[in-house]
């Protein structure tokens, strides 16, 4: 009984003149692995369909040389063809032909191509063209009675190399299915006597399949997501596209600041509304009083890219919510920037909200040292800043493992001019965090762009 691969084999070595092929023809007019063939070979020899002999076989290649040759000519062809039928003085056809002169003339003269005289080059024929090139043209040409000039010559190497050579021992094929699937039918008509049956091979090796898996960076912001609300926080979410008032003023940034100048938000055409007309004005009064100009409402109606996810943090403070108050956003911002291996145009923010009671300084740096340490960041550290919607203000430096002290995190009490404008009686924490650049030192990625690769390799392989 023959397998389909070796009937394959058989009925090849039939359609050959001299019933015979060597195992590399039969694996490329086949498409059978060579190593397939060899095996197969051998089964075949057992069963008695084929012989095999091994033969050594000397395959000429050509060198670098040799390639280089065939495709310029050599040395004496372009000798030949630079003086084209004239004769020239040397010193002038070394300008022409550099080093390769004295190669050429060397074998053009062994050739009786040329002739010398004094100082001048005499052609003894129009054209030529060696008989080395057409053999570097069609290498099936060179035997062993051509072949020592051309490795005199560097033109071609030598390898020796046995062919293993099927020959056709037997013609009749005998094809029987084996049973691979046992039946009751196959059982009770005895079946399973006439034919074999197939043998489990248990070193196949099974399909890969690789197994569908979410991005790492979204996994790592699930995560996030996860440890807030385990601390009892509530997920509130905003619009990428927002009003200045939202993003700004409401959060007692004035509209001279400098990160609302046009080069530092997206703006984005049309007007927005606010229709609480009285926090409005309450807002408006805030500004007046805190800073000391006259507010534009017109400014606070145009739009932008959100620039920092605290506007959701203002966007809950607007709707006035009674305490306590535990929330916390987490997305997008978009700030215009160079991008490059730690700069993106667009990423994202965790801001969080506690109004509380009570709600002092120390238990703001409490909440978030627990929220780091959740994340793996078992060390953080305080440093005084400054934000134009909290005092006092601090700035968290996390401790990563071989980097150091990195800033994470901006942080502070909501400024008593917001809560009042926004009517709140009540004491206030708020914070943001920025993840990418986070994510990006937690996984160890050199290149923040890597955080939104699409390429599936570098995802399947990557262990985040
Ligand atoms: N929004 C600030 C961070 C911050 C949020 C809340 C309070 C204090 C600071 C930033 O983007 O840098």
């Amino acid at each position: 009984m023959l397998s389909e691969n070796e009937i394959k084999i058989v009925e090849y070595l039939k359609s050959r003149p001299n019933k015979s092929a060597t195992a590399e023809e039969i694996s490329d007019s086949l498409g059978i692995p060579l190593s397939s063939i060899y095996s197969l070979s051998q089964l075949l020899k057992e069963k008695g369909y084929v012989r095999l002999e091994e033969k050594k076989l000397t395959k000429y290649e050509l060198t670098d040389e040799g390639k280089l040759r065939l495709q310029r000519g050599m040395p004496e062809d372009v000798l030949i063809k630079t003086l084209n039928g004239q004769s020239r003085k040397i010193s002038e056809l070394k300008e022409l032909m550099g080093n390769e002169l004295e190669i050429a003339l060397g074998w053009a003269r062994r050739k009786n191509l040329i002739k010398i005289e004094k100082d001048s080059v005499i052609p003894l024929v129009k054209d030529y063209q060696s008989p080395e090139v057409d053999l570097l043209r069609d290498p099936s040409k060179i035997n062993d009675n051509n072949y020592k000039q051309l490795l005199a010559r560097k033109l071609i190497s030598v390898k020796q190399e046995t062919a293993l050579i099927l020959s056709l021992a037997r013609e009749d094929i005998t094809v029987v299915k084996p049973i691979t699937y046992i039946t009751t039918d196959i059982i009770k008509n005895h079946e399973w006597e006439k034919a074999p049956i197939k043998e489990y091979n248990v070193e196949a090796e099974p399909p890969f399949y690789p197994l569908a898996k979410k991005h790492f960076f979204k996994e790592f912001l699930e995560k996030l997501r996860d440890v807030m609300i385990n601390l009892g926080f509530t997920e509130v979410k905003g619009n990428y596209v927002e009003l200045e008032f939202y993003n700004f003023d409401l959060l007692f940034q004035a509209q001279d600041h400098p990160a609302r100048e046009i080069h530092d938000s997206f703006m984005i055409e049309g007007k927005g509304e606010v229709k609480d007309l009285e926090l409005m004005n309450r807002v408006k009064e805030m500004h007046k009083k805190g800073w000391k100009y006259e507010w534009e409402p017109n400014i606070a109606l145009r739009l932008v890219l959100r620039s920092q996810t605290t506007a959701v943090t203002s966007r809950v403070l607007s709707s006035r919510p009674r305490p306590p108050i535990r929330t916390f956003t987490i997305g997008k911002v978009f700030r215009p920037d160079s991008i490059d291996a730690t700069h993106l145009i667009e990423f994202h923010q965790l801001d969080g909200l506690v109004v509380e009671n009570g709600f002092a300084f120390r238990d703001l740096l409490g909440v978030l040292k627990e929220i780091f340490y959740q994340i793996g960041i078992k060390e953080i550290k305080f440093k005084p800043a400054y934000f134009p919607f909290t005092e006092p203000s601090v700035e968290v430096y996390g401790k990563i493992e071989g980097l150091g002290w990195v800033e994470m995190s901006g942080a502070g009490l909501l400024r008593p001019e917001i809560l009042e404008a926004v009517g709140i009686d009540s004491d206030a924490g708020a914070w943001g965090i920025g993840i990418d650049r986070l994510a990006m030192l937690l996984f160890g990625l050199k290149d923040i762009r890597l955080l939104y690769a699409n390429n599936v390799d570098f995802l399947r392989n990557f262990r985040g």
